[in-house]
């Protein structure tokens, strides 16, 4: 187990500024992803926590020891990439116990068929073949043991890499997008495992990756970074429901948040013309964004309901995900505007209500989240009683 403290780590190659100062702190046995937009410098900032780059600046601590100069080796992190660099030569038995066997015992006694060992040296090849099987049946692959990987399924793979690095006892695991080379269904599956590994090793886990979905069901916090900084560290449902910008907002939930722009003007908010009975306590004129999660918007066939503001939509396109329908179009009175809506399916299987044409919709005035132009999240827009709406 380890806390892990970064303070101002930046980073560039040549001219390109990667990571512009990010400092953060990962607590003991949590898991934390590091989750962003291809290119935002997750994996760099990984590998410099490894100790396989180094920082321009910056200060990285261990249980608040610097490791800045140590070793990758002496830092004993472990690191998972998604492309598993297994040695095809070599048994599932080999590949996990390669680790240990690199840095226990001298180069005459590492081959498998090794002779004359010492009685220290062929009592620390037990060790390591116990420690294997351990991990081996922690992680279901000690059937496996005696393949080699050519034969093994990408899931499989992945586990064995996985046991790879905690045969070591690191006190820190870092994975670098470790799904992205299974497909879906199976994406699915090793994430359950690699929740469930960290639940059972206690073990700090730090996790890149740039799927919002593998983030924000796996992890503890979420860091999101874009363009080399931090936009906002938090768990998955303050990130969901709390964003502290609009680029938080977009990146965090699919489909993507609406984003509406509309203009503080007598004393409510004009979205195209239509005044909403939201009072953003701005000055009169300032421009601002609405923001609307896809599924606080719903049918409004019997009238708009009490506490919400309605909208007329134009559909554009239905799509039909089994259990929910994902319906894209646009605001009635401004075309230009794109509206998504999430409806969920009643338990049957059945729409809720087809979807016409033309039709009202609603939103709960409690569920709006109001940015200003730069994209900064406007505290608390209060909603206005039904009286107080400006006609
Ligand atoms: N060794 C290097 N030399 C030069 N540029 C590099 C090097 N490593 C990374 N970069 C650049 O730094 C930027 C961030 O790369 P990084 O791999 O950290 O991003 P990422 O967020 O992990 O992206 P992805 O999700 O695509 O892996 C990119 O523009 C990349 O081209």
């Amino acid at each position: 187990m380890a806390r892990l403290t970064l303070t101002d780590i930046k980073k560039s190659f040549g001219e390109t500024r990667v990571l512009k100062g990010i400092s953060l702190e990962v607590q003991d046995g949590e898991f934390l992803s590091l989750v962003g937009a291809s290119g935002c410098g997750k994996s760099t900032l990984l590998r410099i926590i490894s100790g396989l780059e180094t920082a321009d600046s910056g200060r990285i601590e261990i249980d608040g020891k610097a490791v800045d100069q140590a070793t990758p080796k002496a830092r004993n992190v472990a690191l998972v990439f998604q492309d598993y660099a297994l040695y095809p030569h070599m048994s599932v038995a080999q590949n996990m116990a390669m680790p240990l066997v690199m840095g226990r015992l001298p180069m005459r006694a590492r081959l498998p068929g090794a002779k004359f060992l010492t009685p220290r040296h062929a009592e620390t090849r037990r060790e390591i073949a116990a420690k294997v099987q351990q991990v081996a049946e922690q992680l279901r692959i000690a059937h496996l043991l005696d393949r080699r990987p050519a034969s093994l399924s990408g899931g499989q793979r992945q586990r064995v890499a996985l046991g790879r690095a905690l045969v070591r006892d690191p006190s820190l695991f870092l994975m670098d997008e470790p799904l992205s080379n299974l497909d879906a269904k199976l994406r699915v599956e090793v994430r359950r495992e690699i929740v469930e590994l960290h639940r059972n090793s206690g073990l700090t886990f730090v996790y890149v990756t740039h799927d919002q979905v593998e983030a924000m069901t796996m992890s503890d916090r979420v860091a999101l970074l874009q363009e080399g900084h931090l936009l906002q560290v938090g768990p998955p449902a303050a990130l969901y429901g709390d964003p502290a910008s609009a680029d938080v907002a977009r990146f965090i939930g699919s489909p993507e948040v609406n984003l509406l722009p509309v203009r503080a003007a007598a004393g409510a908010l004009q979205l195209a013309g239509q005044a909403l009975p939201v009072a953003s306590g701005q000055a009169e004129g300032t421009d601002l964004m609405l923001g609307i999660r896809p599924e606080a918007i719903r049918l409004a066939d019997a009238g708009t309901a009490g506490g919400c503001f309605g909208l007329q939509v134009v559909r554009r396109a239905v799509e039909d995900l089994g259990g929910e329908l994902v319906v894209h179009g646009s605001l009635a009175h401004a075309p230009d505007i794109p509206l998504r809506l999430r409806l969920q399916k009643a338990p049957d299987g059945s729409a809720p209500i087809p979807v016409p044409d033309t039709f009202a919709a609603e939103v709960p005035l409690g569920a709006v989240l109001l940015f200003a132009a730069d994209g900064q999240r406007v505290a608390g827009p209060a909603v206005m009683a039904r009286a107080e709406i400006p006609a």
